[in-house]
């Protein structure tokens, strides 16, 4: 049986554990907490992040990096953004080496701009056809609880990405390959942002024209800033762009659609932060995307907006009739 290693013991990496159990491999998940590995062990299930939700027997957990590692034969990183550099220089050292490195974070690193693919090379020394993405409509708690979904699995290289591909093609998740790593990384860090944004519509009590119009604009901006870093144009009608935006945008198992709600609906970014131990990716990344967007000369108004909203420096009524009264563009051009 081939074993796979998922360093991150949160509601991703333990729903992506399942996944890659379903599809018939033995999965090590290190955690960050000893106390939660023993929990994983003993009952089967995460209760801190997927409460009432029994997981595959082929899955087992350690606080341990290098029993996590060993024998691995593809290691799958699913830590919050920001703290991925920092985790990587630890573990490192025992990452079996020439297998496959793959991220499932949907951020960009705070103060370097970097994509989680980029950190990932720069700390192990990983050459592109090494290094992986996956991404795609894919919220946690659905996954985990079996329901269907497709996704992404993206790499420089063919081969990797199609064996991947195997590794968690399972009876209810479907991944598609594809090359365009730059995008599907875009793709999945920027709708967290856009979701911010729709959430505080929400919580505005705005309905459903106000929705579409932020969704359908955020592709715009999206795709404008992946091009720009050169990605593919298509990646973001596919499921790492499109797919990914709507299914975030549109529920309410969304930590980033929730958080843009409640802050639509008053509170401030301290308060909600203070009520979560998971992490709402966008409030992190809404700065360091619109700082990428400044290097590379493109406009990005909702993901400058949000990260004014999430600075203090604007309300989220105030974000949305300022989005609104821009100056008039035409669509295909503006
Ligand atoms: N939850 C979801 O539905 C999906 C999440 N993702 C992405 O996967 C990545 C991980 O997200 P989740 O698992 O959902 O987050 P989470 O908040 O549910 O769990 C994060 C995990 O990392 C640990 N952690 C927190 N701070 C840490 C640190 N400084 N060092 C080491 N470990 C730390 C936590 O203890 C927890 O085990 C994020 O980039 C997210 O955008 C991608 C697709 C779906
Ligand atoms: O990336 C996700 C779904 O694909 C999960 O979104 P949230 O991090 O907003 O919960």
């Amino acid at each position: 049986m081939t074993k796979v290693t998922v360093f991150g013991a949160g509601s991703w990496g333990t729903a992506f554990a399942t996944v890659l159990a379903n599809a018939g491999n033995q999965v090590s998940v290190w955690g960050r907490r000893e106390s939660l590995c023993e929990v994983i062990n003993t009952r089967h299930e995460n209760p801190d992040y997927l409460p009432n939700l029994r997981l595959p027997d082929a899955i087992t957990a350690t606080h341990d990096p290098a029993q996590a590692a060993d024998g691995a034969e593809a290691i799958v990183l699913a830590v919050p953004s920001q703290s991925l550099r920092e985790n990587l220089r630890d573990w490192a050292g025992v990452l079996p080496s020439a297998v496959p490195l793959v991220s499932l974070m949907k951020g960009v690193e705070v103060g370097t701009t970097k994509r989680m693919s980029e950190v990932i090379a720069e700390v192990t020394g990983a050459g592109p056809e090494r290094i992986a993405v996956v991404s795609g409509p894919n919220l946690a708690r659905e996954i985990a609880e079996g329901q269907p979904a497709a996704a992404v699995v993206a790499c420089a290289d063919e081969g990797t990405a199609a064996r991947l591909q195997k590794l968690c093609h399972s009876p209810t998740f479907r991944p598609y390959t594809n090359n365009d790593v730059i995008g599907c990384e875009l793709g999945g860090a920027t709708k967290n942002v856009i979701a911010l944004a729709v959430g505080m519509a929400v919580g505005l009590g705005f309905g459903d024209n106000a929705r579409a119009s932020v969704i359908t604009r955020g592709l715009v901006e999206t795709a404008r800033l992946g091009t720009a870093l050169g990605a593919d144009e298509h990646t973001f009608s596919g499921l790492a762009g499109l797919g990914d935006l709507v299914a975030t945008c549109s529920s309410p198992l969304s930590r980033n659609r929730t958080f843009g709600e409640k802050l639509g609906q008053g509170m401030t970014v301290a308060e909600i932060a203070g009520g979560t131990r998971q992490v709402a990716e966008g409030v992190k990344s809404c700065s360091s995307i619109s700082e990428l967007a400044h290097h590379h000369d493109v406009e990005m108004p909702i993901a400058e907006h949000v990260t004014k909203v999430v600075a203090g420096e604007m309300t989220p009524r105030d974000m949305l009739f300022s989005l609104v009264s821009r100056s008039a563009k035409s669509e295909r051009w503006g």
